[in-house]
């Protein structure tokens, strides 16, 4: 054997192991691979198993599902709000909106009815097929790097989206949001006040394009190898063309004004205990369980909003329910008020009789919640020109502007309407008012402020003086001015409302403030002031004479200076 052959023989021995040992190595990778398969489709069933044991069970539908109102005729007591509503989003051309209102009165209910609504009308450009998609302002904060905004959508980068066929290949992918899933429908973002500044920024020009624009550093428009889908979404936009609803309990001026100014706005009021009971009443019907007079009673008078009534209610019902009975009792209902630590609902109503010092003010305890609130003055003789003035149960001082970047104290503005009271007294009336101690007080318990009290304020510092008493069935609010001119205040209708179901006949508000839909109220009379002194008349003329008797027609014209003789004509 020569020394070549000994050397071919050896690289073919080499050349045997090499390729055993190739085999062997991708032998044992197809092996793992299968073996892989084979535990993955394992883990696989068994997941798809628990999923499928998860979706055999399910719980009876939930209470609180079976009494949601079906259609707009079961939302009680939101006549005004639902007619807007409807005017706004059911015709031809319809419009974003915000509905103001306190919590649990309806706002989602009817946000929720309002499209299927729409779809009925013929000429409503909503389609069979639009959506309703459903946000919570509070909840859906946005990531300031722009990888998730579930308000807007956002663009999931190669980096950031993991190995997927189109992440492998480098490609950016658009993810829709909110506003594009509801591209055709509505769009209802509950609590809207709580979004984010610049969220609020991003939905406006949303609104204003109707489409959003999403951008990506991966993004090139000359990659060949980004599909045509993606090329599209980058340069035209994801479509985003949706009516809004947006739902707030806060107060108008909380909203920023360029959002504000693109919808109409719709105002949602707080319920009566009457309208509380009609609930419970239909609560208890979608049920099935029954509830005494008396239980019902117990919900009117603890449950301060539909939610509070609704709540109460299925869980008196579980109590029966759990007994084995339908018949919930008086006894469930009130221990579910104490256990639930509600608190008794007071509906504020006017006075049993005419009082000196004591008028019917109206205030505001929310956007669209009006408040009878009493108003109380006694004076006492001082040293001539050295009167002092106590004023109780107000704000004293208050700041404005908190919360973004700038806040400014200010002066109560209850106390600035006392100093124009005195003003106006002094200048024009035969009462010096600095030759008495005047106390002024808000009772009740919850701090007042704004400048709407000034002609109640004045009333009844008048009537202690003057020792003459008050309609106790007129209530008034109106802001005066140094020179005793009535003027406009917020919240007219929400006032108006509170006097009417507190029981008065007749309502002193700023002629400026005047509406037509008063006049459709037949048990209250509405009468525009122009001047405090017209306010005193109405306001002390007691003699049992109906206003039509004093002023045929509710003349708004200046009266001549009232027989009190007290305050003059400027
Ligand atoms: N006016 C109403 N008429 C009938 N049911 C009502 C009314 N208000 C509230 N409810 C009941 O309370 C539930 C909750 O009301 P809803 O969510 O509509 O209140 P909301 O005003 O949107 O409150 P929030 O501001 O807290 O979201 C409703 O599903 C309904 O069962």
């Amino acid at each position: 054997m020569d020394i070549s052959s000994g050397i071919s023989g050896i690289l073919s021995l080499v050349q045997i192991v090499f390729v055993v040992i190739t085999g062997i190595y991708f032998w044992n990778m197809l092996k793992n691979q299968q073996n892989n398969k084979v535990s993955i489709e394992r883990e696989s069933g068994k997941e798809l198993e628990k999923l499928q044991r998860l979706r055999r069970v399910a719980l009876t539908e939930p209470l609180a599902e079976k009494t949601r109102p079906a259609s707009l005729q079961d939302i009680v007591g939101q006549e005004e709000g639902i007619q807007a509503l409807r005017a706004a989003l059911c015709g031809p051309n319809p419009q974003h909106v915000i509905i103001y209102g306190p919590p649990g009165v309806g706002k989602t209910a009817a946000a929720r009815l309002i499209l299927e609504e729409a779809k009925k009308q013929l000429l409503s450009p909503f389609g069979a097929d639009a959506k309703f998609v459903e946000l919570d302002g509070a909840t859906a904060r946005f990531d300031e790097r722009g990888i998730a905004d579930p308000l807007i959508g956002s663009v999931h980068d190669p980096i950031y989206q993991g190995a997927g066929a189109l992440g492998m290949a480098g490609i950016p992918q658009p993810k829709a949001g909110a506003v594009t899933k509801a591209h055709g429908g509505m769009l209802f973002i509950d609590e809207i006040g709580e979004l984010h500044p610049i969220q609020i920024n991003k939905l406006l020009k949303v609104l204003e394009d109707r489409k959003v624009m999403l951008e990506s550093a991966y993004y090139s428009s000359e990659d060949a190898h980004v599909p045509s889908h993606i090329h599209d979404i980058f340069q035209n936009g994801l479509p985003a063309d949706f009516r809004l609803i947006g739902a707030t309990t806060r107060q108008p001026h909380e909203i920023p004004p360029a959002i504000r100014s693109r919808c109409l706005e719709v105002y949602f009021r707080s319920l009566t205990g009457g309208e509380i009971g009609q609930i419970c009443r239909g609560a208890m019907e979608k049920m099935e369980v029954y509830l005494p007079a008396s239980a019902i009673e117990v919900v009117q008078n603890y449950a301060t909003n539909g939610r509070e009534a609704v709540n109460i209610v299925q869980i008196a019902a579980g109590l029966a329910l759990t007994r084995g009975e339908t018949k919930v009792t008086t006894a469930d209902v009130e221990w579910v008020v104490q256990s639930g630590q509600y608190s008794l609902r007071i509906d504020k109503k006017i006075p049993a009789e005419p009082q000196v010092g004591v008028v019917n003010g109206l205030a505001l305890a929310g956007p669209s919640a009006g408040v009878l609130m009493e108003i109380e003055a006694t004076v006492s003789p001082a040293s001539p020109g050295k009167g002092k003035i106590i004023v109780t149960g107000i704000v004293d001082e208050e700041e404005i502007g908190s919360g973004q970047g700038k806040s400014i104290r200010r002066k109560s503005l209850v106390r600035s309407s006392v100093e124009n009271v005195l003003t106006v007294m002094r200048q024009s009336t035969d009462i010096a008012p600095d030759d008495w101690d005047i106390h002024i007080n808000f009772p009740g318990g919850t701090p007042v402020d704004g400048p709407s009290a000034g002609i109640a304020i004045a009333t009844a510092v008048y009537s202690a003086i003057k020792n003459q008493p008050i309609d106790h069935q007129v209530a008034m609010t109106g802001e005066l001015s140094v020179r005793g001119y009535v003027k406009p205040v917020g919240g007219i209708v929400a006032k108006v409302e509170a006097a009417r179901l507190a029981g008065a006949t007749r309502v002193l508000i700023p002629a400026d403030n005047q509406l037509d839909v008063f006049q459709r109220y037949d048990d209250i009379t509405v009468l525009p002031m122009h001047r405090l002194e017209q306010v005193l008349v109405e306001a002390m003329s007691i003699s049992g004479k109906t206003t039509e008797d004093r002023h045929p027609a509710h003349s708004t014209e200046l009266l001549p200076a009232p027989a009190l003789g007290a305050l003059g004509c400027d």
